[in-house]
């Protein structure tokens, strides 16, 4: 058995949840920023740990990707906060220039997000999400089976949902014991602004078939939607928390339920 990491003292992180993907440009990195919004927006204090190394985005979608996260004694890092006070940590907020690519081997990288953990000033943090990098490769386990994760949740699009790639993250997070939250199902239909029809342009969903096949819940499914594409785009995902208040509430109450309260 691998022994859990521990964090720095004086840090209390009271729940940990990893978001994970079959595959890369399903949505997972704006899903979990939505999940922090919406956690944050229900008063919870929140951290994100950007563990997509090699293709972080969590810093930009936030608008902090400017700002660099510093460390006064070269061993504490401090975490960057957002706007609405969420704590960021990411590979991209500590080296000079966020185009060069982290030309890196496997060991390192892990050994960078067991840091992300071990080494960063989280202070007290009711939920930490990690956005995890796609897939079931070595960041994934090295991240289960070294750090206290409380939960999953998978983020699909629709066509993966009938394909092994889903079934793979969920095995994986079975193999390893950790509860799964859910499934989040991404870009899932587009809603008509003039007649509000849903359209499933990828074809009408799986989801509820796979879930129960796999044994998991459905969480949310979100549709296609450009104002949120434009928010992370421009770095303000959390003024989406704002606008559809209503729905990030929601949002936020199935994660509670899931999680089983943040006391
Ligand atoms: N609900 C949505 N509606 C429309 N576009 C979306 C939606 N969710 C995400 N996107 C867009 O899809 C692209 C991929 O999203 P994102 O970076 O979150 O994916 P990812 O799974 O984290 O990718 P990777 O880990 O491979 O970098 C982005 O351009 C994002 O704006």
């Amino acid at each position: 058995m691998i022994q859990k990491e521990t964090p720095l003292e004086g840090t209390n992180i009271k729940k940990i949840i990893a978001v994970m993907s079959g595959k890369g440009g399903v949505g997972k990195s704006s899903v979990t920023s939505l999940m922090a919004v919406s956690l944050r927006n229900k008063g919870y204090k929140v951290g994100i740990m950007d563990a997509d190394i090699t293709g972080p985005s969590i810093p930009k979608i936030f608008g902090i990707n400017g700002i660099r996260a510093f460390s006064s004694d070269g061993k504490v890092i401090q975490p960057v906060d957002t706007v609405t006070g969420i704590k960021v940590m990411s590979l991209n907020l500590l080296i000079d220039k966020e185009d060069d690519p982290v030309v890196w081997r496997g060991p390192l990288i892990g050994a960078t997000v067991k840091q992300f953990y071990t080494d960063v000033a989280w202070g007290d943090l009711d939920v930490l999400l990690i956005d995890m990098p796609p897939g079931t490769g070595d960041v994934p386990l090295t991240i289960m089976q070294s750090l206290p994760v409380d939960g999953i949740v998978v983020v699909s699009s629709p066509q993966d949902l009938v394909k092994l790639i889903v079934k793979k993250s969920v095995n994986m997070a079975k193999m390893m014991a950790i509860p799964i939250y859910g499934i989040v199902e991404n870009m899932s239909y587009f809603e008509c602004p003039d007649c509000n029809k849903k359209h499933y342009l990828f074809g009408e969903s799986k989801v509820e078939e796979a879930a129960k096949e796999m044994d998991i819940e459905i969480l949310e499914r979100l549709p296609i939607d450009p104002e949120f594409v434009e928010l992370c785009d421009e770095g303000r995902v959390e003024v989406f928390g704002k606008i559809r208040f209503g729905f990030c509430e929601n949002f936020a109450n199935k994660l509670e339920d899931k999680i089983g309260g943040i006391e």
